[in-house]
């Protein structure tokens, strides 16, 4: 998986990444692009160098964020589920796919992008285009210098329908 990102961010292939679309995304650029080695999830590799995604009670503690949620309780403690606001940022493929600022998706997985990581992923180039309601996790990555590539954590195929198909999926198909 992480093969195939790496060939369509690097030919400028359109990229549609979901859920551990996105993750394995955030995975190849913080490998290849941030150079930092040995990046992955906890969820394939727990003692990873670089834990570049991973459960949010794995990194909560270390600032506090407000989203708590107990790795010891059952799978729906770590579960986001359900649909919730994303902020979208102005001037991204996916700002401009769905055409106004905020929007709300369905969520259905366990693991984040790891915020101390964020940083280094941006200085690197990987654009954030989509947070969380408070801002606190991120929802949309986008790689510039690309002709269209976005990954999300949400489960935008959850609201598509044959009629009334999703807009980043027409966005994706426009630029394939
Ligand atoms: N539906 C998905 O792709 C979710 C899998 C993902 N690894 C998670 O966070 O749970």
């Amino acid at each position: 998986k992480i093969e195939t990102v790496r060939y369509a961010r690097e030919n400028k292939i359109p990229f549609l990444g979901i859920c551990l679309g996105m993750q394995v995304a955030v995975i190849e650029y913080a490998r290849h692009v941030a150079c930092l080695e040995g990046a992955n999830s906890t969820e394939f590799d727990r003692q990873a160098a670089h834990p570049v995604v991973g459960l949010i009670t794995e990194w909560i503690d270390a600032d506090g964020l407000v989203e708590k949620r107990d790795e010891a309780s059952d799978l729906g403690g770590t579960m986001r589920l359900g649909a919730q606001n994303c902020n979208l940022i102005t001037g991204t493929h996916s700002r401009e796919a769905y055409g106004q600022d905020v929007i709300t998706e369905r969520h259905r997985h366990r693991y984040e992008v790891n915020n101390h990581y964020v940083e280094t992923l941006e200085d690197a180039g990987l654009k954030i285009a989509g947070r969380s309601e408070d801002n606190s996790l991120v929802e949309i990555v986008e790689v510039p210098d690309h002709p269209w590539f976005v990954a999300c954590q949400f489960h935008p195929e959850f609201t598509s329908t044959p009629r009334d198909g999703h807009g980043l999926f027409s966005a994706f198909i426009n630029a394939a």
